[in-house]
């Protein structure tokens, strides 16, 4: 691992960083997988509620339930949000990755090519996003003689279920919440890594390997803290039509949600999701780095 003070680009023997990603993402998913049940259900009363009924009922394997289509989406969705960002960066400054340390991009145009890398990455993200929620509510246990199987076998199994019921827009249920979720909100996510690595690093300089991992870390949680409101209404949609009541659309969802349980449905899952997000995108922004420096 490069020393927490070395610069990326002095390091050409590490450059190899696409594990980093996936593990964060296998580390980072029973956090998801308790934030998706708190935003959906109404049986837990909190965090270790959660974790525990959890634990009882479907032992540790329980966590990690919905995780295999992340693990398989993860490099196509974060090449298109990074790929977009980066070359929608590269239009709106004409200058490269290596020009932009001496000649540092406008937080505006930051923002506007993080939305779009945010607005079409969501596109990509919405059947695999939809897939992983549903797998994640499913609180039966690991299949045992004589006990009522799971609605869905797998992940194969639930898109074939949504596809047959539902045609090939039902696998884009909850797409549209999830696009006004992740258009400002990575642009956020890109504006505050920019800001802290400017913060922490000399002109003209790339940041450090430790710089780079605190920034990305807090990134993530800037923009999950302000993606949260926006992420239940999408995690809700998403479960709407099975044991859920069914909602007439986004605005519905968002009052009858509040009607039911306050103003606090918003902020549903925003500790245990920040916990998470910072490990994450701390190795997510390492990957993206060293992905930019042995590219040249
Ligand atoms: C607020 N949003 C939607 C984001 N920051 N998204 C980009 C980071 C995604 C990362 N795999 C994670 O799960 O945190």
């Amino acid at each position: 691992m490069t020393g927490a003070g070395e610069s990326l680009v002095n390091n050409p023997g590490r450059r190899r960083a696409s594990g980093p990603g996936a593990l964060g993402l296998v580390l980072g998913h029973p956090f998801d997988t308790v934030k998706v049940r708190l935003q959906t259900q109404t049986t837990y009363q909190g965090i270790i509620d959660c974790m525990v009924k959890t634990y009882r009922h479907e032992s540790l394997l329980g966590f990690f339930k919905g995780m295999s289509f992340p693990i398989v989406s993860i490099a196509v969705v974060n090449s298109v949000l990074f790929g977009v960002y980066s070359n929608a960066l590269l239009a709106l400054t004409a200058t490269s990755h290596q020009e932009r340390r001496a000649q540092p991009p406008s937080y505006t145009h930051v923002f506007i090519a993080g939305c779009t890398g945010g607005f079409l990455q969501a596109y990509c993200l919405a059947p695999f996003d939809l897939i992983k929620v549903r797998l994640q509510n499913q609180t039966e246990p690991r299949a045992q003689p004589g006990s009522p199987p799971p609605r869905y076998r797998g992940p194969v199994h639930c898109a074939a279920s949504i596809f047959q019921a539902e045609g090939p827009r039902g696998l884009f249920r909850g797409a549209w919440a999830l696009t006004l979720r992740d258009t400002p909100t990575l642009g956020i996510y890109f504006v505050t890594y920019e800001w802290l690595c400017h913060q922490s690093t000399p002109d003209g300089q790339n940041p450090s390997s430790a710089t780079v991992l605190v920034a990305g870390g807090f990134a993530g949680i800037t923009s999950w803290v302000t993606a949260t409101p926006l992420d239940v209404i999408k995690s809700r949609m998403q479960m709407a039509g099975l044991e859920q009541r069914a909602y007439r659309g986004l605005l519905d969802c968002v009052v009858s949600s509040v009607r039911q349980e306050g103003l606090g449905v918003f902020f549903r899952g925003l500790t245990i999701n920040s916990a998470r997000a910072f490990p994450v995108n701390a190795v997510t922004f390492l990957s993206y780095e060293y992905l930019l420096h042995s590219w040249g």
